[in-house]
């Protein structure tokens, strides 16, 4: 696992990393900036979902909120950018919407499209299989508690890596905040911050705490 560097074809690497991001914490900085690395990637952008058709019966947070907390969390990293393209769009949100487009603004550009582990063995559910496939490279992340295996995809479709095991999930992240515990260091600082301006994730509204 991890050996997989799909070779170079000149042109530039985007890598897109699509998620909820409710919120943002650092599992999810830390595999992008893996994969960065690990397939020479230019750059990796990320985009927040407008409405994750398949978490419909969750509660998601307002996406202007999703979409500041992964601006706060990637600032820092020049290499990490944030589009709003699937919030703008409206709408479910579907990842082929999501390549096409991106496809669109970037020619000359090879996709990278991250995903975890639990992503990857439900991706046979998404829209447009057949598609998304063509559009972009899939790259599957180990994730604690998921089991990490190409579910099926066209040969050579997917390469399969080794990230650095964080068991954070942004459900852990707000269930610690509606009980009161921290989130320091499973989410960005300007997070955590962010998380307790908008008092996110209480049941009570309008509470304030130190998130
Ligand atoms: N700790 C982690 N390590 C590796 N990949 C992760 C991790 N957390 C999330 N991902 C991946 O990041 C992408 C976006 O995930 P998402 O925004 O749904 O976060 P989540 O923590 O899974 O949220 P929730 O707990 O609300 O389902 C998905 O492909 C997911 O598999
Ligand atoms: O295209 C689809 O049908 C589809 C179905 C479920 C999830 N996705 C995308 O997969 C990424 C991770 O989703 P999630 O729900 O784990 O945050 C995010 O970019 C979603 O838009 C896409």
């Amino acid at each position: 696992m991890g050996e997989d560097i799909v070779p170079g074809t000149g042109k530039r690497r985007l890598g897109v990393m699509g998620g909820t991001f409710d919120p943002i914490h650092h599992g999810h900085l830390v595999a992008a900036s893996e994969v960065a690395a690990r397939f020479h990637l230019d750059e990796v952008v990320f985009v927040p979902a407008g409405q994750p058709w398949q978490k419909s019966h969750k509660q998601v947070s307002p996406a202007e909120d999703r979409y500041l907390m992964t601006v706060i969390a990637t600032a820092s990293n020049p290499q990490f950018s944030v589009s709003r393209i699937d919030i703008d769009r409206g709408g479910k949100t579907y990842t082929i919407d999501t390549l096409r487009e991106l496809a669109e603004a970037n020619p000359d550009t090879d996709l990278f499209f991250i995903t975890g582990a639990d992503a990857l063995s439900q991706i046979l559910s998404w829209r447009n299989t057949e598609e998304l496939f063509s559009l972009a490279h899939f790259i599957g992340v180990t994730r604690p508690g998921h089991a990490l295996a190409d579910p099926g995809l066209p040969q050579g479709g997917v390469s399969l890596v080794e990230v650095p095991a964080l068991a954070i999930s942004s459900t852990d992240c707000r269930a610690r905040v509606e009980r009161g515990d921290p989130v320091w260091y499973l989410v960005p600082d300007g997070v955590v911050r962010y998380i307790s301006k908008r008092a996110l994730y209480r049941s009570g509204p309008g509470e304030e705490s130190q998130a």
